[in-house]
């Protein structure tokens, strides 16, 4: 039973200092500290249950997503529980329309990650508190926008059809996870020496997806692509990232130049914005046999669903933190299967493992009930400094076990590395070895 007047909201800023070891690195982020906007919310229940929720960020750009937290705060602190969950459409809204923020969003940018990081903390608390049926997740989607290529009534059939065979595909999960692909062996800050080293044990450990991050330097791509493909072996799977580094003809040329190492995919090869410069990607590389991959910085479900009417994607990245939290992702996961593509979530940050494996396995339960061309991105970075952290097994996903969104990391993590008076921020900022 929904339970609780939400009494207060703490929200703190916590980094990672992984650019100095270069994880995360990309063709445009090349100095990542993972970083999150962490938020707990908190009631007056006597169960003592608390909501933790976060959003994924890089070093400074997290005091700006803290800021406009606390300048959200207000729509949820002193309010019953049930008031927010019992009409969520409607909260959603509140949050995303706040007359005042939203000329600095609308549901995208800073706004939108911090509407995330307090709606994730609700969705935690709600699922420690009870299960959810269709209905009440329908209630959950705002459709505004979007009723031209989905409506309400589809998404209910959608779920309602989902229904068939769910036990099966749910001991199928418990079974043998959903299957993975990892990013850790190839960003682009690593020598040759440790994609190679990277790459054994990762083959060792079972892994057969992996993901080589692209763009800065050509002759440098076909060097580590050649190398991480000798070291996978031809019949593995490849993909590659640009983190939107190109122009569009740039983006065809370059690509081009590395189709000999067959890639599955390019992801992010423009703008995250220029959905018709990905479209005129993707038939360009479609007689290669690459296709496009997108959606980590894709802001909203508008985007979505623009990049899917214009048949600008075929593999659909969802963020469980760059959109509105679980709401909008279940719009979004409800558009693919109309469109019939197939969701392949984003993971690379701290903490997106732990919420998107939520989301992909809902998707397959309820939703697509395909695994057809489908994997989740894994990055084996910073798991230990949460609660509940993901379970990977033989490259896959394996269900977890405990109630809630797997948000709250541990509280020792959070006081070392809040910033900027954490000990580990407090060391390096003093410049001693940590
Ligand atoms: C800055 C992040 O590490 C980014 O490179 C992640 C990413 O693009 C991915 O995981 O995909
Ligand atoms: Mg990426």
């Amino acid at each position: 039973m929904v339970r609780g007047r939400v009494i207060a909201l703490s929200v703190t800023d916590v980094r990672f200092p992984t650019s100095s070891d270069q994880h995360g690195s990309d063709a445009m982020h090349t100095d990542p500290d993972y970083s999150a906007a962490y938020v707990v919310i908190e009631t007056d229940a006597t169960d003592g249950l608390k909501g933790y929720g976060l959003t994924f960020t890089l070093g400074k750009g997290t005091e700006v997503v803290v800021c406009a937290v606390k300048a959200l705060a207000v729509h949820i602190v002193d309010r019953e529980f049930e008031e927010i969950v019992g009409d969520f459409r409607r909260f959603y809204r509140q949050l995303t329309s706040d007359g005042q923020l939203r000329w600095i969003g609308p549901e995208k940018g800073v706004v939108h990650l911090a509407t995330a990081a307090i709606l994730n903390a609700v969705w935690d608390l709600w699922a420690k508190q009870e299960g959810k049926d269709p209905q009440k997740l329908l209630s959950c989607i705002d459709f505004r926008y979007i009723t031209d290529a989905l409506t309400e009534e589809e998404a209910y059939d959608m779920l309602k059809h989902g229904k068939l065979g769910q036990k099966e595909r749910e001991e199928q999960m418990l079974k043998n996870g959903y299957p993975a692909y990892t990013t850790s062996c190839a960003w682009l800050g690593y020598s040759d020496q440790q994609l190679k080293e990277l790459c054994v044990k990762a083959l060792k450990d079972g892994w057969t997806r992996f993901k080589v991050k692209v763009g800065a330097d050509l002759p440098d791509d076909i060097r580590r692509c050649k190398l991480v493909r000798e070291m996978i072996g031809p019949d593995n799977l490849l993909m590659l990232d640009a983190n939107q580094r190109w122009d569009v003809q740039e983006a065809i040329d370059w690509v081009s130049k590395l189709a000999e190492f067959k890639p599955l995919w390019i992801e992010e090869p423009t703008s995250p914005d220029d959905i018709l410069g990905h479209a005129t990607i993707s038939k360009a590389l479609a007689p290669l046999g690459i296709g496009i991959a997108t959606g980590e910085q894709c802001h909203n479900r508008v985007m979505f669903k623009q990049f899917l009417q214009a048949k600008a994607l075929h593999y659909l990245q969802i963020d469980s933190c760059r959109l509105g939290s679980v709401n909008e992702n279940l719009s979004v996961l409800l558009m693919a299967k109309k469109f019939q593509i197939p969701v392949c979530p984003h993971a690379g940050g701290v903490g997106l493992c732990e919420l998107v494996q939520h989301l992909i396995l809902f998707d397959y339960i309820s939703v697509s009930a395909s695994l057809e061309n489908r994997m989740c991105e894994y990055v084996d970075h910073l798991h230990e400094h949460f609660k509940y952290p993901v379970t990977i097994k033989k490259a896959a996903y394996m269900p977890p076990q405990d109630a809630g969104y797997s948000t709250e990391m541990k509280e020792e993590s959070v006081r070392q590395h809040r910033f900027p008076d954490g000990g580990i921020w407090q060391k390096l900022i003093s410049g001693q070895n940590v």
